[in-house]
């Protein structure tokens, strides 16, 4: 009775000391709690022991040096319709960089936390930076065990305005380069689908919103019972994710049953088509299913950079992709901004979505 009661205690506690007082799930973690917080339990059908993990299969590795030669472009897209995941190596992003990067992430994590409150949405002097915790605590009856920070990109001197200084510049920085990824795979991909010339106003509606994320895993007491993040596809055109040497992200196999780690490459990035390039496709590129589990050892770290259509551009096949394939729509249009914030409106669940937009 007497733990049961510390217990309630400790849940009315938390929402104070994680969300308000802005000590996240890291604060938590440093507590050495040895159980988990209920909030935090996830359903058993969530839970990593009710994944099946297939060992001998893994997504695809490409070799990024010589993007335009065929055999690349060809292995880019068909890993792009069969996993919708591939990691790519030799890619132009130095090495330097991306070290800069999971720096400046761990050092924007630790600072105190009346530093970080003041990126909290109700203090944020915009509503494009935003630090969090889980996905969307309103909206989930089980929190995810991650902290987090979103920055939405407009332009540099808004950044170097509103986003952290003990990040900005990093991922400035990165930013940038990474458009050394960014330009060949729109390229390669838009080939995929038999379109050669990409004008301007193709590129707006495929790349013209950026968002960064810097992801905090801490190590958690009960990893069994939680999640890192839940089963989810991302709602971006594609994404580029960079992780740390942890591991603990899992993808849907082709199977659409079982799981495949992605195991951390030292200098490789991750690519992962997202819903509106499934949608602009007319579903040949495929968003897939991914999720992050918890571990008790040691603390993750992940950045990914969305490259996203801009929230004003209304999304549906491409009118090429019907008329080259002669195919019928499997997707109406829908204004992209609608479609995120369906998206930012509940918790994560799987691939539900995209069940906005399907015909
Ligand atoms: C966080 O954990 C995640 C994230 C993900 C993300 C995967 C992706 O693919 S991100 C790419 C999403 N695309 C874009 O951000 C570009 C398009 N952006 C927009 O259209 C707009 O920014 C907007 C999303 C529509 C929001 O604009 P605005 O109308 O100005 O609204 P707000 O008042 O800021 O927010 C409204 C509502 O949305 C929620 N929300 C907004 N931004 C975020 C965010 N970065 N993270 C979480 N939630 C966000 C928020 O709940 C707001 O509701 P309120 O009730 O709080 O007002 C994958 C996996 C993860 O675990
Ligand atoms: O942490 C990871 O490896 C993946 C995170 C993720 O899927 C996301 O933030 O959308
Ligand atoms: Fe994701």
């Amino acid at each position: 009775m007497a733990q049961e009661m510390r217990l309630s205690e400790e849940e009315a506690g938390l929402t104070e000391f994680v969300i308000k007082e802005g000590h996240g799930v890291k604060g938590l973690s440093e507590m050495g709690l040895n159980h988990l917080p209920k909030r935090y339990v996830q359903p058993q059908s969530e839970r990593s022991s009710s994944m099946q993990v297939l060992q001998d299969l893994s997504i695809p590795i490409i070799d990024m040096s010589k993007w335009d030669d065929p055999t690349v472009v060809k292995a880019i897209c068909d890993a792009a319709e069969k996993w919708g995941f591939f990691q790519i190596i030799n890619h132009g992003v130095p090495l330097e960089t991306l070290e800069n990067v999971k720096e400046a992430t761990l050092a924007f994590f630790g600072l105190p936390p009346e530093e970080k409150r003041k990126y909290f949405k109700e203090n944020s002097p915009s509503n494009h930076v935003r630090l969090s915790t889980s996905f969307i605590p309103e909206a989930e009856n089980a929190m995810e065990w991650k902290d987090y920070l979103s920055l939405f990109y407009v332009s540099d001197d808004e950044a170097l305005a509103i986003w952290p200084p003990a990040c900005r510049d990093q991922l400035l920085d990165y930013m940038r380069k990474c458009e050394v990824v960014i330009k060949p795979l729109v390229q390669v991909l838009m080939k995929g689908l038999n379109i050669d010339v990409i004008d301007e106003k193709k590129w707006s509606l495929l790349t013209g919103s950026l968002r960064i994320n810097l992801n905090y895993y801490p190590k958690c007491p009960k990893p069994e019972l939680t999640v890192g993040v839940g089963r989810h596809s991302d709602v971006s055109t594609f994404t580029i994710l960079l992780q740390d040497d942890i591991g603990g992200l899992y993808v849907r196999a082709p199977d659409g049953q079982s799981w495949v780690h992605v195991p951390p490459i030292n200098g490789a990035l991750v690519i992962n088509m997202g819903d509106a390039l499934q949608i602009l496709s007319n579903g040949k590129y495929k968003s897939i299913e991914h999720r992050v589990i918890a571990n008790a050892t040691a603390d993750r770290i992940s950045i990914p950079l969305f490259i996203n259509p801009k929230p004003s551009e209304v999304i549906g096949p491409l009118t090429e992709v019907l008329d080259n394939a002669g195919e019928k729509p499997k997707y109406k249009n829908v204004l992209y901004s609608d479609y995120t914030l369906h998206f930012y409106r509940k918790a994560h669940d799987g691939k539900d979505t995209l069940e906005l937009a399907k015909i």
